[in-house]
Parts: structure tokens; sequence; C-alpha cells
């Protein structure tokens, strides 16, 4: 698999046009179609120099494309353009063609959408419909041909899961035969797709041919909104621009472009017939099709004098500066708003008992074109804020009902469903900067009659004195205790007026790492607060805010959609008598990432010098701040996967999973099983699902291997198909809803399993090292590590249960002692070899012995630690290491060659305290330089005897290195030396 994944990316690519398949079949000028109408279209336009392959191709005028023309054409041998190769829809037949093996199966992706689905294996014959003409907006003419369309057009491979053989479809433009399947962009051969329309493998991702004709058109200015009111699909390769120019020049002239066909289309712009979902569906539906050229016609017809209309936007500009602003005030917006709503939303805007009078409003307000236009156009009642109705719903229910529940009633939640919204004293309002979680919080307590208060959380560092006496001028999480428990306000509140109060507190996950406590502060705020609680973040998904959200009800705030956010903005450009369309405020929307205050302020910065505001001053202005966001990796991984998820530009799958190269595809690999791809049907008996599965569990172990490439052999350039292979491709197999698997489950994403047991492992890596050294120190045995566990745990395992299990207490206990003495092992080595014997499903001796005889053990063992005589492996120094690695240790004391297995040992390696590596090099020099350092040396000389060293311990049991030895064995003036040594050091 892995050498595979090489090949694959050794490999060059061919970018062009598929040359496998132009070797596969060959190319030749193909015959003009007796049977399929080919119409020319736009024969006023020299530089297209194409001919267009569909009859769903429309001329920019029929007037021109005159239906003699289209006879012509239809006998006539068509001249082939020297860049452009002849399709010819009907020159092979699916029958004709035989089926070509395909070496490696790889899955169909409709890259115009950016989704990884399958297509569906069924062949759809489009709609026979009259030729009827329809009148674009801007008066063209436009010819809707629905002649039958031919079927080999809808020719499609079937080269899914079930292994078929590739049915041939008609050869491309490109001509890309069926084997291009692999090495060419877009659906390959056999779909008789043109430049790039419809399914493409995810493989080929950025391998989207350059238009043919690049930049050598010239792209027309025309009127400022010749297009407004159209909506286009863009589907290819276009012939001089690519698909991003073109999406600006439409959005530039005021036309909407969107991804998917539907009956609001207007035109489906494509060079040529590219066949796939988007060209199907817009046969099914009667759109026409549009060329580059009749695009760019249509603009051209409407090209304005250039100097009349600088003229005249320079001239509203002037006029716009010097004329006093006749602005509506946001205390108008609110009384009309008022007039026009609902008498539900007027009972509502009645109860609301704001804090601040109206006249006090205006004083603080002060005069309103001093106000930025966030706080002048603060949404006033909870239907100005856009998006996220049903989440201001909810907190209005909540706060609603707050001193019902805890403040009045008995039972103050208890007794209720842990996920019950009304068992939680405080709310978590979280969600990207911007989007109104403040200003819902404010309105809505407003609304209620509550004196909010606000408090900056992150200003509110680490945790309250224990003496809150220090009142409100002490800091600000003092004040905070003192307003959840009521201490202070009641002296300098007139409770009359304002009977309820709420703490909204702010930026909650802008409490730092150094706030440690302060969380944890809050929470106690919480459980002992008498008015409710607020709090706002950007990440619930924060590490730092885990506990707190056990206390809270989650209310996530969602960004609104650039639709909703550009007719909020029109509103306000209109009452400001600042000129921007739809379209651009569309863009804005986009570009701001959702955050309505920066979309707001940006008009605002933008209005001082302008008052008309084009689509290209948005693009200018925001180039650069161009959807830049900070995420979490939970953040990413949600959207990877989210419903939409297929939807997502490849370019944003990027950005998310590389938003966090290291916790990302770990999440990933947590809880890609969990999730329910949309792409299967609801009534999948499994089989698809498993599929899926397994590919993306496949494509999860090759991202291990790149992993693997990156961090051994730092080949960092495979970054990108290390997230490509690790979170991409698994996110668009599985992306949809996520569902639990087990009972229980919270319906979450997981953080990645594999640091924890990474951690474990080297862990117990670290106690069996311990064990190991002390059981060499005893000389009793001379095996290593691996063998120790395997081969040895068992055995001692019984030796050290089995007395204590059947012999009478006095008798077992001192038998262990005396096992234990005459292998060196610790107390610690006892756990550790108990530890590491479990095994699931097996019971644990441990179970079994009574705590009388652990107790009577443990005190046995400390009683002899007072004359115990310790091989002290534990005592070793090494010249220059504050504390020797136990592996080095091991390798002294370690008799035999073969030391430890190299993977272990590796492992090992990196779960050792990070100095002891760049020390190690200090050993070379030892002998000569340091007279300090000999004593050691000698534990080196003594390898193969092995070093004994006794002590007389503390009675405490626990080995002490100042502690001079009482008496000396064999090998004990070594010891003491080594003493002596690491005295000396420690001075
Ligand atoms: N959903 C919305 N509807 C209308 N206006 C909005 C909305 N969201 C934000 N605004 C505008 O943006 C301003 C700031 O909003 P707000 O302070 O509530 O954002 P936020 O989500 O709390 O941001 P942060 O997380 O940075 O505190 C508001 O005064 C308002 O003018």
């Amino acid at each position: 698999m892995s050498s595979d994944i090489r090949k694959w990316f050794m490999k060059q690519h061919d970018k062009g046009s598929g040359t496998a398949s132009k070797t596969a079949v060959p190319e030749k000028p193909s015959p003009p179609s007796s049977e399929k109408p080919v119409i020319r279209v736009d024969t006023s336009q020299e530089n297209s120099g194409r001919r267009k392959t569909s009859k769903y191709f429309i001329a920019s005028s029929t007037k021109e494309a005159s239906s003699q023309e289209m006879v012509k054409e239809k006998k006539a041998p068509i001249k082939t353009p020297s860049k452009r190769k002849i399709q010819n829809s009907n020159e092979e037949t699916p029958d004709d063609i035989k089926p070509t093996p395909i070496k490696k199966k790889f899955h169909k992706v409709d890259d115009d959408e950016d989704d990884f689905v399958p297509a569906s294996k069924e062949k759809k014959p489009a709609e026979v419909k009259p030729t009827k003409k329809i009148k674009s907006n801007s008066n063209i003419e436009i010819t809707r041909n629905s002649d039958k369309v031919d079927d080999n057009l809808e020719g499609e491979i079937d080269e899914k899961d079930t292994g078929t053989p590739l049915k041939a479809g008609p050869r491309d433009k490109g001509g890309r035969g069926p084997v291009a399947v692999a090495a060419g962009r877009g659906r390959g051969g056999g779909r008789g797709g043109g430049r790039g329309g419809g399914r493409g493998g995810y493989m080929n991702f950025g391998e989207r041919k350059d238009p043919p004709h690049k930049g050598e058109k010239e792209v027309p200015e025309g009127a400022p909104e010749c297009l407004a009111g159209l909506t286009f699909v863009i589907s290819g390769t276009l012939d001089s621009l690519e698909r991003e120019e073109a999406e600006d020049l439409i959005k530039r002239h005021g036309g909407r472009v969107t991804s998917a066909v539907s009956k609001k289309t207007s035109f489906l712009l494509a060079d040529e017939d590219v066949g796939g979902r988007k060209s199907s569906k817009a046969k099914e539906l009667g759109i026409p099709f549009l060329t580059e050229d009749g695009l760019l016609d249509m603009i051209r017809k409407s090209e304005p004098a250039r100097s009349s209309k600088q003229e005249e936007q320079k001239k509203k500009t002037l006029e716009r500066m010097n004329k006093p602003k006749i602005n509506i005030s946001p205390h108008k917006v609110e009384v009309k708003k008022d007039q026009s709503a609902s008498s539900g939303r007027k009972d509502a805007a009645k109860s609301v008992k704001p804090g601040i009078s109206p006249d006090k409003r205006k004083c603080q307000y002060g005069d309103h074109n001093s106000l930025t236009w966030t706080e002048k156009y603060r949404p006033k009642v909870p239907s100005d804020i856009i998006g996220n109705q049903s989440i201001v719903k909810q907190l209005h229910e909540w706060l609603m009902h707050w001193n019902e529940n805890f403040l009045h009633s008995s039972s103050k939640g208890k007794g209720k469903k842990q996920s019950d919204s009304a068992s939680k004293k405080a709310v978590l309002l979280s969600g990207s900067p911007g989007i109104g979680k403040s200003t819902s919080a404010k309105l809505v307590s407003q609304m209620l009659g509550f004196q909010a208060m606000e408090v900056n959380a992150s200003d509110s560092r680490g945790k309250a004195d224990a003496k809150i006496g220090k009142g409100i001028g002490g800091n600000t999480s003092n004040t905070v205790k003192e307003l959840v428990s009521n201490v202070a306000l009641n002296s300098s509140m007139n409770w009359s007026k304002h009977p309820k109060s709420v703490l909204i507190m702010d930026e909650v996950d802008g409490m730092s790492a150094g706030d440690r406590g302060g969380v944890a502060d809050l929470i106690a705020s919480i459980k002992v607060s008498k008015i409710p609680i607020i709090c706002i973040c950007n990440d619930r998904y924060s590490q730092k805010l885990k506990s707190l959200v056990n206390y809270c009800l989650p209310l996530n705030f969602r960004k609104p959609t650039k639709q909703q956010m550009a007719k909020r903005l029109k509103q306000i450009t209109e009452a400001e008598g600042l000129q921007v369309n739809e379209i651009t405020l569309e863009e804005l929307a986009e570009r701001v990432n959702g955050d309505m205050r920066m979309a707001i302020n940006q008009l605002q910065y933008m209005s001082v010098s302008q008052s008309v505001i084009n689509y290209d001053d948005i693009r200018q202005r925001l180039l650069s701040s161009a959807k830049d966001e900070d995420i979490s990796p939970f953040t990413a991984v949600d959207k990877l996967f989210g419903y939409n998820g297929g939807r997502l530009r490849m370019d944003e799958r990027i950005d998310l999973s590389m938003s966090d190269p290291d916790l990302v595809p770990l999440i990933v690999q947590e809880n890609y099983i969990n999730y329910r791809p949309t792409s299967i049907a609801k009534d999948d008996n499994g089989v698809k699902r498993m599929n899926f599965l397994a590919r993306a569990a496949e494509s999860i172990g090759d991202g291990d291997i790149f992993n693997v490439q990156i961090r051994r052999y730092r080949q960092w350039q495979l970054s990108q198909s290390s997230s490509f292979a690790s979170c991409i491709i698994p996110a668009a197999l599985m992306h949809g809803q996520r569902e639990t698997l087990e009972p229980g489950e919270r319906n979450f994403n997981r953080f990645g399993g594999w640091l924890g047991k990474n951690s474990t492992t080297g862990k117990n890596l670290r106690l069996l090292e311990d064990v190991h050294v002390h059981f060499l120190a005893s000389h009793e045995a001379k095996s290593d590590r691996e063998t120790l566990r395997l081969d040895y745990f068992t055995l001692l395992l019984k030796q050290l249960t089995d007395p204590l299990q059947v012999m009478p207490k006095e008798i077992a206990v001192q038998k262990v002692v005396e096992f234990m003495d005459t292998y060196s092992l610790s107390q610690e080595d006892f756990d550790t070899i108990v530890e590491l014997s479990k095994f699931k499903g097996h019971p644990n001796p441990m179970d079994s012995i009574p705590s009388a005889v652990k107790s009577a053990l443990t005190k046995a063992y400390k009683q002899g630690s007072s004359s115990r005589v310790v091989r002290a492996a534990d005592m070793i120094t090494l010249p220059g290491l504050k504390k020797a690695p136990k592996k080095r240790i091991a390798a002294i004391l370690e008799p035999v060659e073969n030391g430890l297995a190299e993977e272990n040992g590796e492992a090992l390696a990196e779960n050792e305290e990070e100095g002891s590596d760049s020390e190690d090099d200090n050993d070379d020099g030892i002998s000569t330089e340091n007279a300090e350092r000999k004593p050691q040396l000698d534990l080196l000389n003594n390898k193969p005897k092995g070093i004994q060293v006794q002590l007389d311990l503390k009675s405490n049991g626990k080995s002490n290195m100042k502690k001079t030895p009482a008496s000396k064995s064999k090998g004990g003036s070594q010891a003491a030396a080594a003493d002596k040594g690491s005295r000396k050091r420690k001075r």
C-alpha cells in the first residue's frame, strides 16, 4: 500500500488533456454528424474561433444565428480551431467501443460541486421539449433548443465499487478515452464530457485545465447593473476566462452566481457541452446554455459611456459629502419597524422594560451621526437580529423561567433531566465573532426587564479572593462573586426599579492558561448564583471550557447566511444613502466570513470616501482579509464532516485540515466511524456505508504513511498530501449526520484517542524499565526487557500473589517479601507487575487478596527496609546527567549484547526526559577530564560483574543518596564513591 502511495506521488502527473487517453484513442477529426445539429454560437465573435458542440448553446443574438446557418453547420465540415480538438458526440457509440479495463479504481466525483458523492448509475433520458425563444433581461434573444438529447452525451462510466468495467462513451474534446479516468481531469473518457464538466476523480483535483485561450480576449466593462436579476451557474472550463474571473465579471455587473442548477438559474455558462450533472439538470429544466462569448457580448452591449459614468459617480459623492445627511435615525427605524410589526411582536415590544429610558438613551447616544454604525444599527427588537431566531427564542425561554426555576422553586432545578434547559443555571452562547451573541443576550435581558451587568471575563483573571469583602472596588473576579451572591448590590441599587439582574460574562474563553481557577471559580459562582449568568465565548470546544460546559445550557450561534446579511446591510446602506447593490453586499458578507460587525464597519469606513460602492471596491478592500479565521480543530472537523461538508470548496477543505495538522487528523480518525454519509440512501442496508468506511479507513492509513515520512524523514513537502489523505478524503466520503453507536455516548466529536494511548504506552514502558533495571541489578536473571515482560512477568506475578491468596497471612507475607528482596523488587515494581499483567476479561489476582493481607505485606516490606540490602541500580549516576535514564543503566547492567529491541528503545527514548539526549555526548570525554567522574567509570568497568551496594536506608524505606553507607560489602566502595561523586555534584 505504502509503495502504491509513494509511486503515485513520485509519478509526474500529466496536466494536459490526458495523454494516456490520447494514446488509447487516437485522435481524429470527427466528421459532421448527420443527426446532431451543431449550432454556431456567435458568428460575430471572431476571437472565439470555436465551434460549439451542443444544441443547447445559445448565441448571444439569435438573430445572427439564423436557422440557415444551423443547417449549414449540419452539413459543412467544421474547421478545427488551432488549439482545440473536435468533438463529435456521435463519433463513437458506446457499442463501438470495447470497455477498457481500469487498472485502478477511482471513484467518480463531481468536481463542479466539489463533492465526492458517487454518481447515480441511472441514466436519465433528457426531456424532449419544444423549441422556444425567451428574452433575457438584457434584451438578448435566446434560443432554447430542446431537441432530443443525444444519449451519447449522457454516456456514463460504471466504475464504482461493483468493479463493472467502463462503459465507454464518446471521446471528448480532449480525446480522453476511458483509460483517462485516472490521468485526465474531470470525468475522463467515456462520459462524453467536454472540458472539465461533471465528475472527476478527487485525485485529479487541481488539474482543471487552463482555459485554452486564456487572457486572449478583451474583457468588456458594461453597465454596472447589466446582469442584475440574472443567475448564472458555471460549468467546465471556459474559453479564455478562469472560473473565478468569470464569477467576478458576472458579480461585478450585478449578476448572481450559484453552484447548483435550479429553476431560478437563468443561464448555464459553459463553453461547450460539458456533460455532467449540471449540464443534464439544465437540460432537464430547460435552462439555456450560454457561452463565454455570449456573456461577454451581453456585457459589451450594455457598456455605457465611461466618462459620463465616472462623472455621475463623482457628482454623487460630492453631493453626498456636501449635503447634510437626512438619515433615518435608529429611533425612527425602531418606530417604523414597530409599526409594521405583527401584533405578537408589538406585545413583545411592549413588555420591554429597558434599563435606560428613551430620553436617557438619547443622552447616552448623543449625536447619532457620531455613533458607529454598529451601535447605531444595533438590533432593537429580537426580529432585527438576523439568523439564529430559534436560539434567541431558547434564550428568552430560559431567562423568562429562571427565577421560577431557581429562586422560587424548592427543587431549584433538581430532579430535572440534565439535558433539560431548565436544569441549567447558566447559558453558554458560543459562535464566531460579530454575529450577535452579545446583542441577543442584552436584548433578551432588556425585553424581560432584567438589568444586564456586563463583565468581560478575560479581565476577570484568576480566582476571586477568599475574602470577597474587598468589594466591587477589588478585582473583577471579586465583582462577579459579589454580583452573583448579591452581597454588595443591595446597598447600591434601587431594587424597586431593578428587581432583576442578569450577569453577562463575555469572552469566557479569553481566560488565559494563566487564569487557573478562573473557570473553576466561575463554576462555583454559577452554583451559588442568585441571578442568571449568560456566558459568551467564541469556541465552546476550547479545552478551558470543558468543565464549564457541563454547568451551562449550550446555545450555539451560527453565522448568518450571506443573503440574510446582504438584506440587513442593504437596509443600513439605504438609510445612510449609500449606493451598493445586493450582489456586492453578498460578496462583502462572504469576505468578512459572516462577521456582521466587520461588514458594517467596512461599509462605514468606505462611506467616508465614496457614495457608490461597487463589487471591485469590496474585493480590493477585503483582499487580504479574505476568510482568515482562527478555528479550533473541533470546529474544523465539524465543518469537514458537517452536512454541508460536501459543498466546501477544496481550498476551504485544505485550510480546515491544515488549521491544526496534528490534531485534525486525530479527531477525524477518532470520529469518522460515527458519521452516516449524506450520499447514501436512507434505506441503505449498510453495505454502501461499510464500503465508504473501508475507503475512509484506507485513506486514513495512507495518511499515516505520509505522516511517518514527514516526521521520521522530514519530508515536509508531503504535508498537504498527508492532510488530504487523513482528513479531506475521509471527510468527503463520510460527511453527513453524526450518530452515536453506543448507548450513553455523547453525540459530540471525541478528542483523538491516540495521544492518550501513546502516553499510556510511554508510561508503561518507563515502569517496565524500572522493573527491568532492578531485576538486572539483583543478578538473579539476565534477560532483556522484552523477555522480562513476555516470559517472566506471569511467573513473577504468580510468585508475588499466589502465596497471599492461599497461605496463612504471616507465612505468605514473609515469603513474598523474601522473594521481592531476592529479585530486588520494590513496592512500585510489585504494582507495575500487577498492572502490566492485566488483561481484559481476566480476573485481577489482587482482587481476591483480603485487604488485611495487603496491609500486612506493606508493613512487613517497610519494616525490612531499614536493614535491606539494596542492589542499587537506582543509585547509579552517570557523568553529566542529573538523572540517569533507566535504559542506559539497563545497558550497563545487562551482560547480554543484544540490549533492547530497537522499536521499544525508540519509543522509550521518545518518552525520556528531553535533557538526557542532549547530555548524552558528554559521556565520551569523561575519562580524562574530571576526577569526579572516575567512580562512575568504575561502574562501567564493573559492567560484567554488576553492582552491589549495601546501604543503611532511612526507616521510611526511601533510598537516600546523601546517606553514608553503614557497611560495605562487595562493591560497596564503588557505591560510596558514586555517592560521593553525586554529593559533590550537588554542591
Ligand atoms: N445577527 C445580527 N443581526 C443584526 N446585527 C448584528 C448581528 N450580529 C451582529 N450585528 C451587528 O454587529 C454588532 C456587534 O454584534 P455583537 O457584539 O452582538 O457580536 P458578538 O457575536 O457578541 O461578537 P463578539 O463575540 O466579538 O462579542 C451589533 O451591534 C450589530 O450592529
